[in-house]
C-alpha cells in the first residue's frame, strides 16, 4: 500500500493480464458479524484485509469472540446469542458496514442480557446519519443514547428498561441508506428467541436493493430464512437461530472490479483484461456495473468467478442511468464519462451525500479540476468530457473510491488528450479501506510508454550520500529504487567467489551476463544467498570499482538496471545513471561533498555497524576510486550537461531531500 502524501500516476496506455480482486467489503463484514453471533466456529476464506474489516474483527474480539488468523483464512468462534462481555468501548473508524449492524446487534443483545457499550469512529463517522436506525431500535424498547449530536454517533447502548416489545410492527426508512434495514435483518433473529417473530416494514422506496438481497442470501447461509413481501416487508420467523455454515468463501469485491472493468473499457492494447474473484454469478449488486460498462461500449465476457473485458467502442457512448442499485460503482461511471462522446447523467445518487464524504460535491470538484464540465442536483450529476484535459492533483477526502476511480484519468491519451497527462492522487493511503494494494494491482496490469514513466537520477562520487538521498526521495514519491552500485558490487562478489581475475574482461562479462541477482523486500539475493551485508564490504566496493571499468561488464549489467524502470517511476543512483543508463531522466542530480566529509561519513557509517575502520585509509581509498571512476573510457563518472549540481557538504540529509523534491516538483505539471 502507498503511504506517501501523494502518488503521481503516469499517463497509462494499455492493460493486459490478470488481476485478482480482494474480498468484498460488504460480504466480509456481514459474514464476520454473523459468524460472531452464531455458536461454534466459522472458517472464512478470502476475507478482505482492510481498515473496515479490521475494525470489525477487533470489535468481535472485544465482545468475546475468538478470532484466529491463518494465512488468507480467519476462524471465528462466535458468542452463540450470549453476551460474555457486557461492557466495551468500540472504535469503528469510518466503517458504516461495522457501525450500523453492530449498533443493532448490541442494542438487541443489551436489551436481552443487559450491558453498556460505546460505539464511535473517526470525525466523518460522527457526521454520517444513524437516526433512522436508532429510532427503529428505540421503538422496540432498545436503549440507545446519543453522546453528541442527535442522529449521529458516538452512541451509548444500555440495558432496555422494559425489555423488547412491538416486534411485529418495526418500521425503518429505506430511502436514505439500505444499511439500516440490513442492520435490523442481521440483528433481529436475536430478538426472536422468546417465541415472537419480527416484522419490518420499510418506509419510502428502498434504495440499494441488491445490498439487501445480499444480506438475505447471507442470512440464509447462516440458517435464517427471512420471508420477504416485495421490498417493503420482511419477517424473521420466531425462534430463528444462527447456524454456522462452518466454512465460507467471500467472493471478490464487485465495486473494486469496476475500476479494472473501466480501465479495460478505455485502454488500448487489444488484449482482454481478466478479472478473477468475481463473475457474472455474483450476489453483489455492483456486478450490474458490467451492464453499464457494456452500454457505454465495453466488451465484457464472464462466468462464475471471472470476467474478461476489452475495449469496444471508443469514445464511449454517454450514459443516462438511474444508479440507485449501484451507488458505489456509479462513481467509476462518473470518471468513465470523461471518455464518452457527449454528456453523461447519473441519477438516484442522493446517498452519495452521506458516504465517506459528500461524494456528489467531491466528484464534481475533482472532475472539474481535470477539465470536465459538471452539473449537480441533490441526487444527480451530469458530466461533459474536458474540451482540454488538465493535470490534476486529486483531493481524495479520505474516500477510497474517489482515489481509485480517479486513477482512470491517467488514461487521458485514450480520450485524445495531447499531451497525455499524469494524475496526482493525494493521500493514496485511503484505499486501505477496501483495497490496500489497489495501485500495485493497477501497475501490475497497466502499461505506459517508457518515456512517460518518470526517472530521477542521482549520480556522484563514493560516499557522497547518493544512496541515502535516493532511498529517501523514492520513499517520498512511492517510486522504485535502483542502487546501481549494488549491481556492480554483486558482480564483484560473484567474481570474487568464482575466483575470476579482475582483469579477465571476457570471463567477467560472461559472469555478469549470467548474474542471478534479485532485489526484494527480503533483501538482495545472489543465487540462493542473501548478500546485502557482504555487498557493503569495502573490499567488494573496491573490486566493483575495478571491474566496472570494463566496457563488456557494463554492457552485460545494463538490462538488470533497465528492468527497474517500471510504473509508477524510478529513482536511480550511481555514476552514469543520468549520462548513460537513463539519459531521458526528468531530473538528474549530481551530488558531491568534500573528500574529507565523505571519508568522515563513511568512517562513521562503518563504525556504527561495528566494523573497524581507519579514516585516512578510507579517504585514500575513496579518492583512488573517484579517480578510477572519473577517468575510465566508458561511462566515466561525471555530471550530465543538464544535471542539477548539489554539494551537500553543509546540508543535512533532510535538507538535501527537500531540495531534490522541490526540483522534482517543479518538473511535474503539478508544480
Ligand atoms: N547530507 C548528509 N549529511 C550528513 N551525512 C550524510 C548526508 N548524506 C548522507 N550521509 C551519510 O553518509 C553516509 C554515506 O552515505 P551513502 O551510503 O548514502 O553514500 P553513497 O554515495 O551511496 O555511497 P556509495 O557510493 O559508496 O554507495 C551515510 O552514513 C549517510 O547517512
Ligand atoms: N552506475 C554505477 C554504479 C557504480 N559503479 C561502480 O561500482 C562501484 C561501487 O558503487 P557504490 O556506489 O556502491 O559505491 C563504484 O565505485 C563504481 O566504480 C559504476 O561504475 N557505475
Amino acid at each position: 500500500m502507498y503511504t506517501t502524501r501523494f502518488l503521481d500516476v503516469p499517463p497509462l496506455d494499455s492493460v493486459a493480464g490478470t488481476v485478482r480482486l480482494p474480498g468484498s467489503k460488504s460480504i466480509s463484514n456481514r459474514v464476520l458479524l454473523l459468524a460472531g453471533l452464531c455458536e461454534g466456529e466459522t472458517v472464512i476464506d478470502g476475507l478482505l484485509a482492510s481498515d473496515d474489516t479490521e475494525v470489525m474483527l477487533q470489535a468481535l474480539a472485544a465482545l468475546g469472540c475468538t478470532v484466529e488468523r491463518s494465512g488468507e483464512a480467519v476462524c471465528i468462534r462466535g458468542i452463540g446469542g450470549e453476551l460474555p462481555v457486557r461492557e466495551a468501548d468500540l472504535f469503528l473508524g469510518n466503517a458504516g458496514t461495522a457501525m450500523r449492524p453492530l449498533t443493532a446487534a448490541l442494542a438487541v443483545l443489551a436489551a436481552v442480557h443487559g450491558g453498556a457499550f460505546r460505539l464511535h469512529g473517526v470525525a466523518r463517522m460522527h457526521e454520517r446519519p444513524i437516526g433512522d436506525l436508532v429510532d427503529a431500535l428505540r421503538a422496540i424498547g432498545c436503549r440507545i443514547d446519543y453522546e453528541a449530536a442527535p442522529g449521529y454517533p458516538p452512541l451509548r447502548i444500555g440495558a432496555a428498561p422494559s425489555g423488547l416489545h412491538a416486534l411485529d410492527a418495526i418500521r425503518v426508512r429505506g430511502d436514505v441508506s439500505s444499511q439500516f434495514l440490513t442492520a435490523l435483518l442481521l440483528a433481529l433473529p436475536l430478538a426472536t428467541a422468546g417465541g415472537s417473530s419480527a416484522r419490518i416494514s420499510v418506509d419510502g422506496e428502498l434504495i440499494s436493493k441488491p445490498y439487501v438481497g445480499m444480506t438475505l442470501q447471507l442470512l440464509e447461509r447462516f440458517g435464517i430464512a427471512v420471508e420477504r413481501d416485495g421490498w417493503q416487508r420482511f419477517t424473521i420467523p420466531a425462534n430463528s437461530q444462527y447456524r454456522s455454515p462452518r466454512t465460507l468463501r467471500v467472493e471478490g469485491d464487485a465495486s473494486s472490479a469496476s475500476y479494472f472493468i473501466g480501465a479495460a473499457a478505455i485502454a488500448a492494447g487489444g488484449q482482454p483484461l481478466r478479472i478473477e474473484g468475481v463473475g457474472l454469478d455474483s450476489m453483489q449488486g455492483d456486478i450490474r456495473f458490467v451492464d453499464a460498462a457494456r452500454a457505454m461500449g465495453a466488451q465484457v465476457d464472464g462466468g462464475a468467478g471471472w470476467l474478461e473485458v476489452r475495449r469496444g467502442t471508443l469514445p464511449l457512448r454517454p450514459i443516462d442511468l438511474d444508479c440507485k442499485h449501484l451507488p458505489d460503482a456509479a462513481m467509476t461511471l462518473a470518471v468513465l464519462a470523461l471518455f464518452a462522446e457527449g454528456t453523461s447523467r447519473l441519477t438516484g445518487i442522493a446517498s452519495w451525500r452521506v458516504k465517506e464524504t459528500d461524494r456528489i460535491a467531491a466528484m464534481a470538484t475533482e472532475l472539474r479540476r481535470i477539465g470536465a464540465a459538471v452539473e449537480t442536483t441533490d441526487d444527480s450529476i451530469a458530466i461533459t468530457p474536458p474540451a482540454e484535459w488538465r493535470a490534476g492533483a486529486i483531493k481524495t477526502y479520505d474516500d477510497h473510491r474517489v482515489a481509485m476511480c480517479f486513477a482512470l484519468a491517467a488514461f487521458s491519451r485514450c480520450a485524445g488528450a495531447a499531451p497525455a497527462l499524469p494524475v496526482r492522487i493525494l493521500d493514496p493511503r485511503c484505499v486501505g479501506k477496501t483495497f490496500p494494494d489497489f495501485f500495485e494491482a493497477l501497475f501490475g496490469v497497466a502499461a505506459a510508454r517508457p518515456d512517460d514513466i518518470p526517472v530521477l537520477t542521482i549520480d556522484g562520487p563514493t560516499a557522497s550520500g547518493k544512496g541515502t538521498l535516493a532511498s529517501a526521495v523514492a520513499a517520498r514519491l512511492g517510486y522504485h529504487l535502483l542502487d546501481s552500485g549494488a549491481v556492480y558490487r554483486a558482480a564483484a562478489l560473484a567474481a570474487s567467489r568464482a575466483g575470476v581475475d579482475r582483469d579477465d574482461e571476457p570471463a567477467l562479462a560472461d559472469l555478469a551476463a549470467r548474474l542471478d541477482l534479485r532485489f526484494g523486500a527480503d533483501g538482495v539475493w545472489l543465487g540462493g544467498d542473501e548478500v546485502g551485508e557482504s555487498l557493503r564490504l569495502e573490499a567488494i566496493g573496491s573490486l566493483a570499482s575495478r571491474i566496472s571499468a570494463w566496457p563488456r561488464v557494463r554492457r552485460a549489467l545494463l538490462d538488470i538496471q533497465l528492468a527497474f524502470h517500471r510504473l509508477p517511476g524510478l529513482v536511480a543512483d550511481g555514476r552514469d545513471m543520468g549520462t548513460v543508463v537513463f539519459p531521458v531522466a526528468r531530473l538528474k542530480v549530481f551530488l558531491t561533498a568534500s573528500a574529507a566529509q565523505r571519508a568522515e561519513r563513511r568512517y562513521r557509517q562503518l563504525i556504527s555497524r561495528g566494523i573497524s575502520a581507519n579514516i585516512d585509509s578510507l579517504r585514500a581509498d575513496l579518492e583512488a576510486r573517484d579517480a578510477r571512476d572519473q577517468s575510465r573510457s566508458v561511462s566515466p563518472s561525471r555530471p550530465a550537461p543538464d544535471a542539477l549540481l548539489l554539494d551537500n557538504s553543509a546540508l543535512s540529509i533532510e535538507d538535501s531531500v527537500e531540495q531534490v523534491l522541490a526540483a522534482w516538483q517543479a518538473r511535474t505539471p503539478f508544480g
